[in-house]
């Protein structure tokens, strides 16, 4: 449950989904939900970087919030492909996800990479979603905690506040898997992440949200997140389909 005043935040990462005709997606997921719902959650949608700009077009006027998947940790420069917060910001968006595991798996993303890239989001004025998360091997040998205190003592920016920095969990192997950790796994790894926050951060820690990502579905969105220390769900998969992504948001309805 999301409590201790602690906002939900729905999050949809689209991955490298979606062509231009995906924004009557975010038009269906805009138009479904209601203003009483949007007044008790956070709403935000990642698509790939090359339909931000239309996605912010979208949803303006409403509080519906668009973020980058990725980001590079410098300002500018002679870095080709790559973009920066500042152009992020610059397209509308207030978010962006970072050091997600597809990034740290295909793209060789280390702890102290997700540390230089979240400063970057902070500088320029981006909420960073900063991921964490074990593989099936590393939770088989009793690892999960380590790895994820440890991934996240190196990533979080020193100073990090709720204004600027969301947390995720995501199970390596929860992923586009259809396999979830069970309500009292998620708590478990959910509470060692607000102590470690605590350690870091002091009492800040109480105000910065702690998302479950991981094979989230309108069919156990509910349980899921009602779990301790749950703040809210970054999703893959179901925030491809405007009614599965507004099903899980409706969790929050009751
Ligand atoms: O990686 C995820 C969100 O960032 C989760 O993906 P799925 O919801 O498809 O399992």
């Amino acid at each position: 449950m999301a409590s201790e005043g602690r906002r939900p935040l729905v999050a949809g990462n689209w991955k490298m989904n979606g062509l231009r005709s995906s924004i009557a997606t975010v038009e269906a997921i805009r138009d479904g939900l209601s203003p009483a719902l949007l007044d008790k959650i956070d709403v935000l949608i990642c698509p790939p970087a090359t339909l931000i700009s239309s996605c912010v077009a979208a949803v303006y006027g409403t509080p519906i919030a668009i973020g980058g998947q990725n980001l590079h940790a410098r300002p500018n420069g002679a870095f080709t492909g790559s973009i920066s917060a500042e152009m992020l910001a610059d397209l509308g968006a207030s978010y962006v996800i970072v050091g997600h595991s597809e990034r740290r798996a295909y793209h060789y993303e280390t702890d102290d990479g997700v540390h230089a890239k979240a400063l970057g989001a902070r500088r320029a004025g981006l909420r960073g979603i900063i991921c964490v998360g074990e593989t099936m091997e590393e939770r088989q040998q009793g690892r999960a905690l380590d790895i994820v205190r440890a991934q996240l003592a190196i990533g979080l920016p020193k100073g990090a506040t709720a204004a600027d920095t969301v947390v995720a969990y995501e199970p390596v192997w929860a992923i586009g898997s259809g396999r979830t950790p069970t309500p009292q796994e998620i708590a478990e790894v959910h509470a060692s992440l607000r102590e470690m926050l605590d350690k870091l951060v002091g009492e800040e820690a109480h105000r910065i949200r702690i998302l479950y990502g991981g094979s989230v579905k309108p069919s156990n969105a509910r349980e899921l997140m009602k779990v301790e220390n749950v703040d809210g769900a970054l999703v893959g998969g179901a925030s491809l389909v405007a009614e599965d992504f507004l099903g899980i948001c409706r969790a929050y309805e009751e």
